[in-house]
């Protein structure tokens, strides 16, 4: 386990054009080589490269129509690709069937035999010689019990709660004891508590049985809360692959900037070759800056938690004056809206902080945005 930490740690999480990313490590369980995806004329996915390795729990990520359950279907043999080849285990899988292929599914819809038990569903697959009577049940008594519905045995679906009708398919989705279990946005259905529950539940199975996992959802959280990387994807591509931590504080390029977490975002152009910034008038000093071409045009993105607050009475040299334009208390922080001369922010803040700021809706502060937190990408990106 050490030793996967560091390999995971020592990718930058950046891709360069025709990298093939994540494969820079030892063999990979599953290997997604240039596939392409057409329905018709539309291009669904285009040069897709994706290395998986084994006991990895990658989630794809994005918005709706970027393509992330394309690709799903396409390594489960539900829809082939047009161009490109998978690989599981070394062998090449890209147009054999599904029936021939190692891995178990969990939907959306729990797609649950309504008219079987919470038994019979989870032994459905469990057919054959090597599957005797015996065999099975104790099977299904040992999934069961790994996702906590040994008491639920003779039910119907019917008679389950959402979240329990997920676990079901959970176990029957592992009672092969496949190679690569594959979620399609498993948990979108549940409210909100049980979700959250069931996420952490499914990472921990994940984790004991050491199986290969990919995980399809659009919710940001549940990405970042339980994968080891996120594949992040727009309009068919794969912007960046990388640990939570990697996508959040090092973005590969504007677009996954704005879409993991929050931030406040602004143009600029780059002052001067030691990285000062010309944003609207207003001059920043940003490190990321450092490298890139004087006159360039940038777009910066800072997130909230990195914008800091000053009193307007006692701000320290540099600081931007600022008005508090609006405020959402969040529980623990609250969200502060901010109007920097022409740039408008977000910052978050403890609500006791807040006070002690008398951070009041029009009143004025002051505000500094760390040089080297500053995320800066050329416009041309
Ligand atoms: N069978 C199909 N025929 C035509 N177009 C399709 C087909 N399946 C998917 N698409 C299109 O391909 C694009 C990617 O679809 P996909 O389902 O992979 O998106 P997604 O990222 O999973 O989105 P969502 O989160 O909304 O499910 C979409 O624009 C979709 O309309």
């Amino acid at each position: 386990m050490t030793a996967h930490r560091q390999d995971l740690d020592a990718s930058d999480g950046r891709l360069a054009p025709g990298d093939t990313p994540g494969g820079e490590q030892a063999v990979p369980y599953l290997e997604v080589h240039d596939v392409g995806k057409q329905f018709g004329t539309f291009v669904a996915l285009r040069r897709v490269n994706l290395a998986v390795r084994s006991g990895e729990f990658v989630t794809f990520l994005g918005p709706s129509g970027c393509g992330k359950t394309t690709l799903l279907r396409g390594i489960a043999g539900l829809d082939p690709p047009s161009t490109g080849r998978i690989l599981q285990a070394g062998r090449d899988i890209t147009f054999l069937p599904p029936a021939a292929r190692d891995f178990g599914i969990v939907f959306q819809s729990y797609a649950l035999f309504p008219n079987l038990t919470v038994t019979e569903n989870v032994a459905y697959g469990l057919r054959g010689p090597a599957w005797p009577r015996r065999r099975v049940q104790e099977r299904v008594a040992e999934l069961l019990g790994l996702v906590g519905l040994a008491d639920q045995a003779p039910k119907y679906p019917a008679q389950l709660s959402g979240g329990q009708q997920q676990r079901v398919a959970l176990a029957r989705a592992l009672a092969n004891e496949p190679g690569l279990l594959l979620l399609d946005e498993p948990l979108s259905a549940l409210d909100a508590i049980v979700r959250q529950h069931l996420r952490q539940e499914i990472r921990s199975l994940q984790q004991r049985l050491g199986v290969t996992t990919i995980m399809v959802t659009h919710d940001q959280e549940e990405a970042l809360g339980v994968s080891d990387r996120i594949v992040v994807m727009s309009r068919g591509r794969i912007e960046q692959i990388g640990t939570p931590a990697e996508v959040y504080d090092r973005p590969a390029s504007p677009f996954v900037a704005g879409f993991i977490g929050h931030s406040s975002r602004f143009e600029a152009m780059v002052d001067s070759p030691a990285g000062s910034i010309l944003a609207q008038g207003i001059r920043l000093q940003a490190e990321a800056a450092r490298h890139l071409l004087y006159g360039s045009r940038v777009l910066v993105f800072v997130r909230p938690e990195h914008v800091a607050l000053h009193p307007a009475s006692a701000a320290p040299p540099g600081a931007l004056p600022a008005q508090v334009t609006g405020l959402e208390f969040l529980g623990p922080v609250c969200r502060v809206s901010l109007q920097a001369g022409p740039l408008a922010l977000m910052a978050s803040a403890a609500p006791a902080e807040l006070m002690d700021l008398a951070a009041e809706p029009s009143a004025q502060i002051a505000v500094t945005l760390p040089p080297e937190r500053l995320m800066v990408f050329p416009e041309d990106v």
